[in-house]
């Protein structure tokens, strides 16, 4: 890491460590400013660009000194996870977070959340296909979603399984959808599905359990 990444990790308030129960809730829609979206959007293009790159030795020796630049200002302003941006801005694909696929929140209610999402050039699995991984973070992050919809509680993932119907193409707006199917005591059993159009692309089996309070 850089002189400035260092500094900026030496320089983080230690965690309480609230477990999932944090006093105040990370939810968002100015933090990072107005702009903050097309930050993220740029971010994403980097990554979708690198993914597909084959730079020549001059280039690279160019891109080399320009983002060791830019880490060294962007490592200036870096705080701790409960007070960033990237996860709290609900205004914003995937609330802003750039390690999760973007999607876009569509419905929320009593059948779950629906929800439209494109996996980028920086998701490639291969031959043009979304890798089936960032398929599961998508279901992991949407059926979390949807069962804190249903139980008004953070909860973590036990367990998630992943059925892979047919190939998950990239950069075309798919539906994915995640429900609460049942809930025992702290336990909640998520479904959800993954198309493209009426074709199915993937199914999640999941279960999240409800945090105890103070649980880490
Ligand atoms: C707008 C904002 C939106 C916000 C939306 C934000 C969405 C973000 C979603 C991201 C979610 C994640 O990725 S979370 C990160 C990935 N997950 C993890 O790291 C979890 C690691 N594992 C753990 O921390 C723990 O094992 C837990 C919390 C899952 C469970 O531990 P626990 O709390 O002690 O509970 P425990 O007593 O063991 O289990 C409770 C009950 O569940 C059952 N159980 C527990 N684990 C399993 C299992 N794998 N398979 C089957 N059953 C299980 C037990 O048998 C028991 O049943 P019975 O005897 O009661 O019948």
């Amino acid at each position: 890491m850089s002189e400035a990444n260092d500094r900026a990790v030496e320089t983080v308030d230690e965690d309480p460590h609230e477990g999932g129960f944090r006093a105040h809730a990370a939810i968002t829609t100015d933090r990072g400013g107005p702009r903050y979206g097309e930050f993220s959007e740029q971010v994403r293009l980097l990554m979708d660009n690198a993914r597909y790159a084959c730079p020549d030795d001059e280039l690279v020796d160019e891109l080399i000194e320009s983002l060791k630049a830019l880490n060294d200002r962007l490592a200036d302003s870096r705080i701790d996870e409960w007070h960033s941006p990237a996860g709290t801005r609900i205004d914003l694909p995937s609330r802003g977070n750039i390690t999760l696929p973007p999607y876009v929140v569509t419905e929320v209610n009593d059948n779950g959340v629906v929800a439209e999402l494109t996996f980028r050039d920086f998701h490639l699995g291969g031959n043009n296909a979304a890798h089936g991984g960032h398929v599961a973070v998508a279901f992991d992050d949407v059926g979390g979603f949807a069962s804190a919809v249903a139980i008004q509680h953070v909860s973590r993932t036990a367990y998630l399984t992943v059925q892979y119907r047919s190939i998950t193409p990239l950069n075309t707006p798919l539906r994915i959808h995640a429900w609460a199917d049942r809930i025992e005591g702290r336990k909640v059993f998520i479904k959800g599905t993954l198309y493209d159009g009426d074709r199915l692309c993937a199914e999640m089996d999941a279960l999240f359990i409800k945090l105890n309070p103070g649980q880490a």
